[in-house]
């Protein structure tokens, strides 16, 4: 068994995006700039995007974090996006997701200008993954593709189970994992809640990648000898003994499943820190107006 350290091939992607800064700097161009938009204080939202903005710093991208009350009007959102939109100095526009219930999701996404949309949740971006254009990849999907590229995990030919089917995860890793490229050429089965046979399936699996939301979800007798196991699962589990008050697990018992994979990403320490990563490269590559399909 071998953990996929997100903490190192996260540190990687950035040691060659800030190589890349300084190049832009020595030609005197201007740096990529990372617009992040928070409403409320959801202490996770408030935790990811703080990362965000210090993983920029570190590499030598401008950001601008814009905060705003969880009472914000739908309206005054549309408009701060549309000014984003609007201003040549911004190259990457993020609105951390959820949103308030009183605000439309779909609509917000939809404002982002498609050329600025570094999240890729856009429709139009969405469409032009679907069948294989260059485009903005979903950050988590992406960063889970770079990490399995970084250990030369074989994936051709092999049966990968996605759990999850959520627009930001399930669907398009789905999507990436059965392209014809490397990482990629799986054959693909995406389950979900209403699936019927999800432990017969993911026995078969040799490749399962969970974002379900719940720890523990994934236990020893679903996985197969061998398999390789992506754990996506951000949940924060009450512990007196930390100083925030809790911890984070994934989705998977990966105490009891460990033992019986080839490879394995651990939580804290996996796709989370890929995810920041993979956003950092599509922020570097609005800036230089080249969107990436890989
Ligand atoms: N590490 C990272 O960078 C990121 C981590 N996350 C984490 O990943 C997890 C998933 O996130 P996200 O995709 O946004 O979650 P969603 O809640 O949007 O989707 C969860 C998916 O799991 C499915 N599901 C729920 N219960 C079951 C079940 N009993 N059996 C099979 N499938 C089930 C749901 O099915 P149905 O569609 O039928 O409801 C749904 O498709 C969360 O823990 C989240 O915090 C998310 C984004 C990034
Ligand atoms: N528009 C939008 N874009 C997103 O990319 C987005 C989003 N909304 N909403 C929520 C999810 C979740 N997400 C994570 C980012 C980093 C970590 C991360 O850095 N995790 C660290 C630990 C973090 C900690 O210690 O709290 C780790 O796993 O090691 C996790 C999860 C991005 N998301």
């Amino acid at each position: 068994m071998q953990i996929l350290d997100g903490k190192l091939v996260s540190a990687a992607v950035k040691a060659q995006l800030a190589d890349k800064v300084t190049e832009l700097k020595a030609l005197d161009k201007k740096v990529p700039h990372l617009a992040a938009i928070l409403v409320g204080n959801n202490p996770a939202s408030e935790t990811y995007v703080a990362s965000k903005v210090k993983s920029c710093a570190e590499i030598g991208f401008h950001s601008t974090l814009l905060r705003f009350d969880e009472k914000i009007s739908e309206k005054h959102l549309l408009d701060n996006i549309t000014l984003l939109n609007e201003n040549a100095d911004i190259d990457g526009i993020l609105v951390q997701l959820p949103l308030p219930k009183h605000i439309n999701e779909e609509l917000v996404i939809n404002a982002i200008d498609p050329s600025k949309d570094v999240d890729g949740f856009h429709p139009m971006n969405v469409g032009k993954m679907v069948i294989g254009l260059p485009t903005y990849i979903p950050a988590t999907p992406y960063g889970i593709m770079l990490m399995l590229e970084h250990y030369n995990i074989p994936t051709k030919g092999k049966h990968a189970v996605v759990i999850g089917r959520s627009n930001i995860v399930g669907t398009p890793m789905s999507v990436l994992l059965s392209r014809n490229a490397n990482p990629g050429n799986c054959t693909v089965t995406l389950t979900h809640s209403q699936t019927a046979n999800l432990k017969e399936l993911c026995l078969q699996a040799d490749i399962i990648v969970a974002a379900i939301g719940r720890p523990n979800f994934v236990t020893a007798d679903m996985v197969k000898e061998g398999a390789v196991v992506i754990d996506v699962g951000i949940n924060r589990i009450e512990d007196a003994s930390k100083k925030s008050g809790f911890r984070l697990v994934g989705d998977v018992d990966f105490n009891a499943v460990a033992p019986k994979t080839s490879f394995i990403t651990p939580v804290p320490g996996g796709v989370g820190l890929m995810t920041i990563a993979a956003l950092l490269k599509n922020t570097y590559n609005a800036a230089s107006q080249k969107v990436n399909m890989n």
